[in-house]
């Protein structure tokens, strides 16, 4: 039967009348199916809309008390006498074929009319009872129970999915947080509904709801009322949760200030009628939204989530290794699936479980190209990450079940959400990240921005802004003319800024360029920098133009940040790829003009490039060295656990931040501590020493230490608050430190660090500090002593080639992979170039250099540079460039020069030559002529020899 009309309400009395005699629909013993069919087939008559009401109540009334078996005959009703008339069908289609001009319309929309089965009319006339949305979700879940038996029904639920869908507008949905003082009703709804992790009775339910670790949240809309739709149970945790065990049984809560992860447990939609209804993507967003709203300082939000259809895809695989696994993941005992009581066999199991878990999850794939698993198609489709996978997790008859006992976190990082969620919809891309990435073999190259992380990786600029995210109004700089800076007005100037490079074109993997005057918002174009994937390149401020031609020609930046007095210079040097942007000292210049932010954050990878910094090549060409996020994370964490360094400490600032030491050490530490700053544009002996009294840390190279020695105001009084004073980039002479200890009480704790690997080895913060070594091993970083030629590691006490490895080492040389491989061994140890020896206390001491340098003043000098340099001047026949003690800087640079036969030359003819071409500090304090250089028998220059010659040059008289 198609659609019938021409029906009136007295029909319906007649209908009834004929089949349950008199009025059957007010007649108590008119069976309830027959009441219903009458009712459907007023429905479907021209009925009045106050009729219609009525009759829909009372079709829904009878729908309540049938029997299962009739239930399947209403259904079956439904589905054979309530669908399609395929006449009119073929009919309306003719008509719209055959009808031109206006007509045509008329004619395409009776198709549509016609070609909607007739029960969907049906359904939303029955929609019109009052509270019926309720009741047909109910209809739809009785259904859905005889799918399984019957799946011809399958078109009636989808003519029911199809009306819920727009039914149940997203827009309506309200958000509320569950406590254990909500009404006792609410209560109800959770034991009943909560299916993931069952509840016996009110006991359990406090347990989720009362500690002040726990949170719940439901989502209701006005059709069901305060039948929630879905709710969420979170556990405030440390860390990431391994199995259920501490999320369901009684155990002390633990303080929310303490906890850094929230963990989404349970996530249930509680009526079945609503299967397949999505209310949109972001439902989890909104609860990690409340959550952090509540308690900033949490760092993680992940799942503990069931892997619902693993058991049954693997028992149904044809692969004899697949099975033979299943066969013994079956017989596995259950009480051995218990995290704590592991039975023996079950690391192997284990091992062979996750990466076949791991392709279930990321690799098995519906006809639409969904995940085979309802879970992780809610989680990936909401934009969570596939992060862990747990084995054993639980043991619950379910979760035994479903995947014996295995388990899943997917991590929603907030600023990932909306992307991920995007590449899943749009490409399908299942988002994977974490421990769970490095199960997967072959992967393709994983999409920027989604690599694998270790799992308690954090890149410096995350760890920063979940500072500012905790301590927003507390002061990060404190200003020499008294002004201050706090952490969330940074944060604001980290994301203007991000938003411009963004603007102007930085993808991850660009360079942005820095050659700024030090200033707070030059700090935060480095976190800007980072927050949106580029790699940032910070230059000395004192490079000259032909210096700065060779490091924008090498690094191809597509941003160039400069101050505004050098832009007409820079900009002419760069091509049509270079963007010049400018930043005065006041935060002036065309970086800060807008104030557009962004409030997205790069999630880099461990070996994601994060910054390159050029270190001057011993023979020709300046090499960038290239540092990961994960060098600098894993490095800013040691040394933080090293020197104790967290969010009480104010350190003096007056190192330089184009360097490692400034940068890397003293700005990353006190970012990821959460620590202020006392922030000097460069280093002052009078101005340091105003403000240690309210300091606790002071970074400095030598020179810092020399200056401040010659000041009577260095005294253990000016020093009492302080905790620290570091010292590193260049050999602390053994006098100062003692006269420092003498002066203040302080022994200064130097360590050993350079360019291409972090910091290296540090005197130790309890214990002895002894003045002329550098101490141990940084946690996780490994230090040999190796013969220079043969590359055998030495005894300790034997002077020989310092060697490093760990996570602290550099990824390479910018686009020099030859000269990156001749400085690494083949076991993975950096060959530093340094000379040194392991005293008898395991203390590394460094005795010399293998490589040509100078450091002055904390600076690194190749004199080949500079050799080149003076060798092109006219009159010139060759030069040895030295360095030699020096009281202020520790070392300076001494030119020694031949002239060409005949040439008269004076030195400052020399200098005037090379002065637009090398920075200041790279220019010689003195220039010897002579007639010839000292060479050995194998006609190599001895500048050994000359270093003795001229040692005393600049001793003081
Ligand atoms: C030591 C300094 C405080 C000195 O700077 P000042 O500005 O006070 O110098 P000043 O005012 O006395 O200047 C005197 C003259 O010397 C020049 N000048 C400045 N610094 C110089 C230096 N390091 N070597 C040689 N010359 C230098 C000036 O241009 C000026 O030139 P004129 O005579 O023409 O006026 C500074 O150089 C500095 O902050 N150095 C730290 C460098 C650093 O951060 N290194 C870390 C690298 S990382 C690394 O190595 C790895 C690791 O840390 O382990």
């Amino acid at each position: 039967m198609g659609r019938q009309d021409g029906w009136l309400l007295a029909d319906l009395f007649r209908a009834l009348r004929r089949r349950g005699g008199e009025d059957a629909a007010r007649e108590p013993e008119a069976a309830p199916l027959d009441q219903l069919l009458a009712a459907c087939e007023v429905l479907m008559s021209d009925v009045g809309e106050a009729s219609l009401r009525a009759v829909a109540a009372r079709a829904l009334q009878a729908y309540a008390q049938l029997e299962e078996t009739e239930r399947l005959a209403f259904f079956t009703h439904m589905l054979q006498d309530h669908g399609v008339d395929d006449d009119a069908v073929r009919a309306a289609y003719q008509a719209w074929e055959q009808a031109d001009g206006q007509r045509r319309d008329a004619a395409l929309a009776r198709l549509f009319d016609v070609v909607e089965p007739a029960r969907q009319q049906l359904l939303r006339r029955m929609n019109h009872a009052p509270d019926a949305t309720a009741a047909l979700v109910a209809m739809r879940a009785d259904l859905r129970r005889l799918l399984p038996e019957h799946p011809e029904l399958r078109p009636v639920d989808h003519d029911f999915r199809h009306l819920l869908v727009s039914w149940f507008n997203r827009g309506f949905l309200r958000m509320e947080e569950i406590t254990w003082d909500s009404p006792k009703e609410l209560h109800q709804h959770l034991l009943r509904f909560e299916k993931v992790h069952p509840m016996e009775g009110r006991a359990d339910l406090r347990r989720r709801l009362q500690p002040k670790d726990r949170r719940c949240f439901a989502f209701f809309h006005p059709a069901t009322g305060e039948v929630p739709l879905i709710f969420v149970e979170v556990a405030l945790v440390e860390g990431v949760p391994r199995h259920m065990g501490p999320l369901l049984e009684p155990g002390p809560a633990l303080n929310p200030a303490q906890a850094d992860t929230a963990a989404l447990y349970s996530i249930n939609n509680s009526l079945e009628g609503l299967a397949g209804i999505s209310f949109g993507s972001f439902l989890i967003k909104q609860v990690i939204d409340e959550v952090s709203r509540q308690l900033p300082h949490l760092r993680r939000f992940v799942t503990l989530s069931p892997v619902p259809g693993f058991r049954g895809w693997l028992e149904s695989q044809d692969d004899p290794e697949l099975l033979h696994l299943a066969i013994e993941l079956a017989a596995h005992d259950p009480r051995a699936v218990d995290p704590d009581a592991e039975s023996a066999d079950a690391p192997a199991l284990r091992e062979r479980l996750l990466p076949v878990l791991a392709r279930y999850i990321t690799a098995e794939r519906r006809g639409d190209g969904r995940p085979l698993d309802p879970v992780a198609r809610f989680h990936l489709g909401n934009g969570a990450a596939a992060w862990q996978l747990h084995w054993p997790a639980h043991s619950s008859p379910a979760a035994l079940a479903q995947s014996y006992g295995a388990m899943i976190t997917y991590r929603y990082e907030p600023e990932q959400l909306e992307r991920r969620h995007e590449d899943f919809v749009r490409r399908r891309e299942v988002a994977v990240d974490g421990p769970l990435a490095e199960l997967i073999p072959d992967r393709p190259d994983t999409p920027r921005g989604s690599a694998p992380m270790a799992d308690d990786f954090t890149p410096i600029h995350r760890s920063f802004e979940a500072q500012a995210a905790r301590q927003p109004e507390k002061v990060l700089f404190h200003l020499p003319d008294g002004g201050t800076l706090t952490y969330a007005e940074t944060e604001h100037t980290v994301r203007r800024i991000a938003a411009r490079l963004l603007a102007d074109g930085v993808q991850p993997g660009d360079r942005v360029a820095a050659q700024v005057q030090k200033s707070p918002e030059a700090l935060a174009l480095y976190l800007a920098t980072l927050r949106v994937g580029g790699v940032f390149l910070p230059l000395n401020t004192a490079y000259t133009g032909t210096e700065m031609d060779y490091f924008i020609g090498d690094a191809e930046p597509r941003v160039l940040v400069c101050s505004p007095e050098r832009e007409q210079e820079h900009a002419a040097r760069g091509g049509e790829q270079l963007i010049v942007e400018t930043l005065g000292t006041a935060g002036d210049g065309t970086l800060l003009t807008s104030e557009t932010t962004v409030e997205e954050s790069y999630a880099a990878a461990a070996d994601t490039p994060a910054s390159i910094l050029y270190t001057s090549g011993t023979t020709g060409r300046s090499k960038g060295a290239v540092l990961t996020h994960g060098n600098l994370a894993s490095n800013c964490r040691a040394l933080l656990e090293a020197w104790q360094y967290t969010d009480q400490d104010r350190l003096i600032h007056a190192l330089p931040i184009f360097h490692i030491h400034g940068l890397f050490v003293a700005a990353n530490m006190t970012l990821v501590a959460g620590a202020s700053f006392h922030w000097l544009p460069s280093f002052d002996a009078e101005a340091i020493l105003d403000l240690m009294p309210t300091s606790t840390v002071l970074m400095g190279v030598p020179t810092f230490y020399t200056r401040l020695l010659a000041s009577a105001r260095l005294t253990p009084e000016t020093c009492a608050s302080m905790r620290l004073f570091v010292s590193g980039s260049a050999p602390l002479l053994a006098s100062d430190h003692e006269a420092f200890e003498a002066a203040t009480g302080h022994a200064i704790l130097e360590r050993y660090g350079m360019t291409e690997t972090g910091m290296n080895t540090t005197n130790p913060y309890d214990g002895a500090r002894k003045p002329g070594t550098v101490g141990k091993p940084f946690p996780g970083v490994q230090i040999r002593v190796t013969d220079r030629e043969s590359g055998a590691a030495l005894p300790d006490g034997e002077v020989g080639l310092v060697e490093v490895k760990g996570p602290n080492v550099f990824a390479g040389y910018w686009r020099m992979p030859e000269k990156t491989a001749a400085e690494f061994r083949s076991d993975g140890f950096f060959i530093t170039g340094d000379l040194g020896r392991i005293d008898e206390d395991g203390y590394l001491c460094i005795v010399g250099r293998d490589k040509d340098l100078v450091i002055s003043g904390g600076y690194n000098v190749y004199p080949k540079e500079i050799e080149e340099r003076i060798d092109a001047l006219e009159g010139v026949a060759e030069s040895a460039v030295i360095g030699v003690p020096h009281p202020d800087f520790g070392e300076t640079v001494v030119a020694v020069v031949v002239p060409q036969a005949g040439a008269a030359l004076e030195p400052e003819q020399i200098l005037a030559g090379i002065r637009e071409d090398l920075a200041r500090f790279k220019q010689p304090r003195a220039v010897k002529i002579v007639k010839a250089l000292p060479r050995n028998v194998m006609g190599k220059v001895q500048k050994a020899e000359l270093r003795k010659q001229y040692a005393d040059l600049f001793a003081p008289a």
